[in-house]
């Protein structure tokens, strides 16, 4: 799971989580992710030569300038032809430098940051594909905000990657490599002083730094803590006020508060100590070289332009070690995100859209189904069997009525229907064909679903209804609506079809919603169709209307309905009582009533009582 770390404003700030250490293991993992690089290849391999250029031009730059001191200092730069440069002469070289390192980061900049655009592109493509096919079940064990969190931060951090640090990573090695090979050109003497002096303060600086970034990651989760009693009890503020517990809550807020500050203050030491460190350490080393370098200078054995020179590799070198500390870190977070980001295309999708086998016609479904001996159990509680011995039959065109008490297993019946979960045990056939073998996206287009609660889109009444056939005419559309007993509300708002609904559009009352769910099944015309009736009453009219769309719906077609009214269950070709898992009674409405004992009996009795 991702653990996000706070900063202050309490935004949502490195959203990598627990930090890999990078083995070699990790690494090849890691890069396979450049796979989705090699498609732009060349815009990379250009931008990496970019870089190239533009690094060397970087470390030319102190290299002309001790040149530039040296003439001024009365010793001319003296070309290998036997030509000496004029000082005026070297600044124009300089600037010549300048402006090939300034055009040569423009190019590094634009071409690598297009390999990063493309890629992530194609990552959060592949990424969303992957999602909306995996099974049922891998959205039961991760949360949604696992998953979000995937195609948001941690592809973010490949892009990053991509456009910053590796280039970043590529320059700073170079760095490294070119400066101390110059500084050695210049003085191996003062090089080798310096390289005593100077990496042993570097490294510490860097321990210094990682821990008070673990220090402030301590502080940003005593923060987020903070800020979880704030929303638990702002959320439920109703019950805090009714069971009077604003004193508790405001002592719970406090002590929070005062941990937050205590991690604080500790930190802050740390940042602090951390500044007089560099101050005295970085400094006091510089001062070691200078004066290591004054003498030499003095003693003859450097030029004033050498020792230039010198100090500015020197600055550059300090530079990239230090960089390199932070780049670690990034490559450790960016190796974390791509195994994240590879583990999700790695699962297994659902075997939806298989190409059809050219020349077979597109599969007809009668509607005949068969439950035989079925037993499941959900993958999350894979101990507790939620269906047992389910074995019935229903007839192309026959109405099926589920009843039973809440928790019994309807809804898992018809959920099996739809292939969301593998059986645990026997099989279900539809027309005589076992669930298995079909396609499974050509299975469903087949299967038509008006459930409890209807979720709407965000967008038009049209687009909400045409979900059921996204390629539909607006006359099938407006015939879809009337035959679904939703014309009449569609019609009284000004925007008709284009009234938008969901979040930011009208809200759409239960009966309304359950109308559009239903146009929109109509228009799939499945030969199989699944009613979930809602449990929570409608007033009679609204009922009214939604019963005799549902019965319109139903004609011609298989149709098994997990049943709270009576209305409905007495029209059923046949009903199944389902209890614990089980099916324990089973006919029609009147052979049911009348066996005394029955649950069915029963459960008829205290609707009655009820109603
Ligand atoms: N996704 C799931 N993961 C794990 N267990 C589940 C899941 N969905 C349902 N269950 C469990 O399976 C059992 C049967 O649930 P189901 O929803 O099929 O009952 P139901 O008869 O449709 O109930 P209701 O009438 O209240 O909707 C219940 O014990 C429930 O807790």
């Amino acid at each position: 799971m991702a653990r996000s770390g706070m900063n202050t404003s309490g935004t949502t700030l490195d959203p990598d989580g627990p930090k890999k250490k990078i083995t070699k293991e990790s690494f090849r993992h890691g890069l396979r992710i450049f796979r989705y690089v090699l498609p732009y290849r060349l815009k990379f391999i250009v931008g990496l030569v970019l870089l190239t250029l533009s690094s060397a031009t970087t470390m030319g730059f102190p290299w002309v300038i001790g040149k530039l001191t040296d003439a001024a200092n009365g010793k001319p730069f003296v070309l290998p032809n036997g030509v000496t440069l004029s000082i005026t002469q070297i600044a124009l070289g300089l600037f010549a430098v300048i402006l090939l390192q300034g055009t040569f980061s423009f190019g590094r900049i634009w071409f690598f940051t297009q390999v990063s655009e493309f890629t992530v592109r194609d990552i959060r493509q592949a990424l969303y594909r992957k999602f909306v096919t995996l099974p049922i079940p891998y959205f039961e064990k991760h949360r949604v905000g696992a998953i979000t969190s995937r195609i948001t931060s941690d592809v973010g951090q490949i892009q990053d990657s991509f456009s910053l640090t590796l280039a970043e990573l590529f320059r700073q090695v170079t760095t490294l490599i070119v400066g101390v090979t110059f500084i050695m050109l210049v003085s191996v003497k003062l090089s080798l002083f310096m390289l005593l002096t100077f990496p042993p303060i570097v490294i510490v600086a860097m321990l210094f730094g990682r821990k008070i970034r673990v220090l402030a990651k301590a502080t940003q989760e005593e923060l987020a803590k903070t800020n979880v009693i704030v929303e638990e009890t702002l959320q439920g503020i109703n019950t805090v006020k009714a069971f009077t517990n604003e004193l508790f809550e405001t002592n719970r807020y406090g002590t929070s508060l005062n941990r937050t500050l205590q991690a604080a203050l500790r930190s802050n030491l740390y940042r602090g100590g951390f500044v007089s460190f560099v101050i005295i350490g970085l400094f006091g080393g510089i001062i070691m070289v200078l004066w290591r370098a004054a003498s030499l200078v003095a003693a003859g054995q450097m030029t004033i332009g050498d020792l230039t020179s010198f100090a500015l590799y020197t600055i550059f070198i300090g530079a990239s070690v230090g960089g390199l500390g932070e780049l670690y870190g990034k490559v450790q977070s960016t190796l974390g995100a791509s195994e994240r980001i590879l583990e999700i295309l790695d699962e297994p999708s659902e075997p939806t859209h298989r190409p059809r086998v050219a020349g077979t016609v597109p599969l007809q479904v009668r509607g005949d189904i068969e439950y035989r001996n079925v037993a499941f159990s959900y993958p999350t509680r894979p101990d507790l069997p939620v269906l047992k011995n389910i074995d019935f039959d229903i007839q192309a065109g026959e109405k099926i009525a589920l009843v039973g008490p809440s928790g019994a297993g309807k809804s898992t019946i018809v959920q099996l229907l739809m292939q969301f979960y593998e059986l645990s045990g026997g099989k279900i056939l539809i027309d005589g064909r076992d669930l298995q073998q079909y396609d499974l996206t050509e299975l469903r287009r087949h299967i038509g679903i008006v459930p409890q609660e209807t979720l709407l889109f965000g967008g038009s009444i049209r687009e909400n209804i045409a979900y059921g056939k996204i390629d539909a005419t607006d006359a099938e559309i407006t015939l879809a609506a009337r035959k679904a007993n939703a014309w009449q509300f569609i019609e009284s708002f000004p925007e008709g079809l284009d009234t938008l609904v969901g979040e930011r559009g009208v809200k759409l009352s239960g009966g309304q919603r359950q109308r559009i769910a239903i146009a929109r099944a109509i228009l799939k015309n499945p030969a199989i169709l699944i009613l979930d009736e809602a449990t929570s009453a409608l007033d009679s009219e609204s009922e009214k209307l939604v019963q005799s769309a549902m019965d319109e719906l139903m004609q011609n077609r298989t149709s098994i309905i997990i049943a709270h009214r009576l209305s409905t269950i007495r029209k059923a070709d046949k009903i199944l009582v389902i209890d614990a898992g089980r099916i324990v009674e089973q006919g029609t409405h009147d052979e049911l009533s009348h066996s005394e004992n029955g649950l069915y009996a029963n459960l008829l009795k205290l609707q009655l009582e009820v109603s």
